[in-house]
């Protein structure tokens, strides 16, 4: 395995009276692929925010390799079809540290290739709000790769799209992690995505934790409410 793009050890952290995580140690890999799952309100928004240095740990510490660098994609949400930019000008938005109020030559190259990378090339000049959802969310996608991450956040970045485009913006994100080598951390409800897309998951639960491979997942204990609905007849 290579080294440890992020280390978390003995981590604790709680809200007021409320302990979220007592004693929680990992480390992902350069280049691994993990999705981090657990029931509603079990801490995994929280984790992402301790990761990006957000939120502070009560106990423990968070190590970052130096050659990390972090991108993150926000959950799904939906955009009002008058909303006015192009997906170009949407993505372009990520530029902040510009000196100039206009984009040098470099600037419109890295969001030419961004949107190549995630397949808006020939949507690049059409109203964001008009575009379809998995498009809103590769746009979303898109503007987190201009920072050159390579290790990308996904916080619930799929929830509330249709199968195939949860698919869809997923199998890109496996690209992006053959192509280069990107680390993924994908925080899902879906025990379905994450078998399919992921190699390991970090499974929170109010008594603790654990990272396994996603072969080794056993959906009978997991969480109910993670695991599939089966029908009643
Ligand atoms: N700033 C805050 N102050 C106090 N409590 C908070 C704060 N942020 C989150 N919480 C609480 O901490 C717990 C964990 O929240 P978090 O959003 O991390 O859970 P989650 O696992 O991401 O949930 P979900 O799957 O519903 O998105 C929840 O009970 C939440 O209400």
């Amino acid at each position: 395995m290579s080294e440890p793009l992020l280390t978390v050890e003995h981590l604790s952290f709680g809200f007021r009276n409320r302990v979220l995580y007592h004693d929680l140690s990992f480390s992902l890999a350069a280049g691994s692929v993990t999705s981090l799952i657990g029931a509603n309100g079990v801490g995994k928004t929280t984790l992402t925010k301790l990761i990006m240095g957000q939120l502070k740990p009560t106990t423990g510490r968070i190590i970052r390799s130096p050659r990390l660098r972090l991108g993150y994609v926000p959950q799904f949400r939906n955009i009002d079809p008058e909303y006015p930019l192009s997906l170009r000008s949407f993505v372009a938005l990520n530029q902040m540290q510009r000196h100039l109020p206009w984009h040098s030559k470099q600037e419109k190259a890295a969001v030419t290739a961004v949107l190549k990378e995630t397949g808006l090339s020939e949507r690049a000049d059409q109203p964001l709000g008009m575009a379809s959802g998995g498009e809103k969310q590769k746009a979303y996608l898109a503007q987190a790769l201009l920072t050159r991450p390579n290790f990308l956040i996904l916080d619930e970045a799929t929830a509330s799209l249709d199968v195939n485009t949860k698919t869809e913006l997923m199998t890109l994100v496996n690209a992006l992690n053959q192509r280069h080598g990107m680390t993924v951390l994908f925080v899902t409800h879906d025990l379905d995505l994450a078998k399919e897309f992921t190699q390991q998951y970090l499974l929170l639960t109010q008594t603790g934790y654990e990272l396994r491979p996603t072969a080794d997942m056993n959906e009978a204990n997991m969480p109910k409410e993670l695991r599939p609905t089966v029908e009643v007849r």
